[in-house]
């Protein structure tokens, strides 16, 4: 990434709920995969050019305009060894930039365009993630991924793809979860496959609240039963801030009382217009509120961003301190779909000790 991050924010460790896998490609990657599958749509073949390309264009103010720019990453991501690489270079960047624990998404059903069946898909993906786990761990930078498998809530897929989110679970799927435009196409479009995954046991969460408000909010919990909130960063509209402290409609108490964690965005909301700055961003107001707040990159590429970035941007931009990145960190690895004990030992073993040594150095 082209940001100098801080080495000492580098060095935290950090738990990432909501990323995408084809918003995180690395711009060489995308370039040396379009030469050897033939793909010749991309807009510009150099490295530099191409990552400003996604930037550029992701700033568009716009959810829809910001996701046409997955059709490059979508397009070279089309065969089994493009996939695992992705896969694996993705696990290895995070753990790079200090990521321990990782629940990393894509839509199985946009890879399809040459042949691949949904499970080689899923399969390709999780040795993927494998490989760039053993790299990780041999480099050491010890990283745990998880994927999440993503219906497009426009197309008619999630049922399926929830029962395959079932059929992989036990083999590192830790979930599902709907994208794409919101406006339009509202969680409940999808309920069938919520019930099922309830019925399951399953988890889920629901891109909600991001570029449509307190109704998409509202569905994704009480009809659909989402276990977080991806973004939900619109939550805030149901908070009065008019009097001398902020009062909370009966969504937003819901949400907070029952500790429904947000899985927030900050930079990727700043393009699509959900926020007008991260200085601004509600997180901060979120957090002060005490919501189980839980900071994310969402796409990587497209954002040009990273989890040490967006740490770095509230601690220089929004007032945020160390003890505020633990806690959205700790918040996080509790809100993970990770079986209890693995959380409790993440957080015990690695959150923990990782922050204390932080704050000994920050006095030293
Ligand atoms: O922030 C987002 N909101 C809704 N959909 C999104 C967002 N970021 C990525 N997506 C879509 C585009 C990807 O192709 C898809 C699966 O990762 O999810
Ligand atoms: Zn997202």
């Amino acid at each position: 990434m082209s940001h100098e991050v801080r080495p000492k924010i580098k060095a935290l460790p950090k738990v990432l709920l909501h990323d995408h896998l084809d918003g995180g490609v690395r711009p060489a990657t995308v370039l040396e995969l379009a030469k050897e599958v033939g793909y010749d749509e991309l807009p510009v073949d150099d490295v530099q050019g191409l990552a400003d390309w996604f930037r550029d264009s992701a700033d568009s103010g716009s959810l829809v305009r910001y996701l046409e720019t997955f059709a490059q990453t979508v397009g070279v991501m089309q065969t089994r060894d493009a996939l695992f690489r992705v896969a694996s270079e993705c696990a290895q960047d995070l753990a790079e930039d200090g990521v321990v624990y990782a629940e990393v998404r894509y839509a199985p059903e946009q890879h399809l365009e040459q042949g691949l069946t949904l499970e080689q898909v899923i399969e390709a993906v999780n040795a993927g993630f494998r490989d760039g786990e053993a790299r990780a761990a041999s480099a050491g930078r010890p990283i745990r991924v998880r994927a999440l498998l993503t219906a497009m809530r426009h197309a008619a897929k999630s049922r399926d793809i929830a029962e395959l989110a079932v059929r992989y679970r036990d083999q590192e799927v830790a979930g599902f979860d709907i994208a794409g435009a919101e406006a339009g196409y509202p969680p409940t479009r999808h309920l069938d496959a919520f019930e099922y995954l309830r019925r399951e046991n399953a988890h889920f969460t629901i891109h909600a609240g991001e570029a449509f408000g307190l109704p998409s909010i509202w569905e994704a919990i009480q009809w659909c039963g989402a276990e977080r909130l991806g973004h939900g960063v619109r939550i805030v509209d149901d908070i009065d801030l008019s009097g001398d402290a902020p009062t909370l409609g009966r969504l937003a108490a819901f949400v907070r009382d029952r500790r429904i964690p947000l899985e927030m965005c900050p930079s990727s909301n700043v393009q699509t217009g959900a926020a007008e700055s991260v200085a601004a961003h509600p997180i901060t107001m979120l957090k002060e509120l005490r919501f189980r707040v839980t900071l994310n990159t969402d796409n990587r590429l497209m954002s040009d961003t990273s989890m040490s970035w967006e740490m770095q941007q509230l601690v220089d931009e929004a007032g945020w301190n160390l003890d505020d990145l633990r806690w959205v960190t700790v918040n996080a690895m509790k809100s993970a779909f990770l079986p209890f004990e693995q959380r409790l030992t993440l957080i015990e073993d690695v959150i923990k000790p990782g922050y204390d040594a932080a704050a000994r150095n920050l006095g030293s």
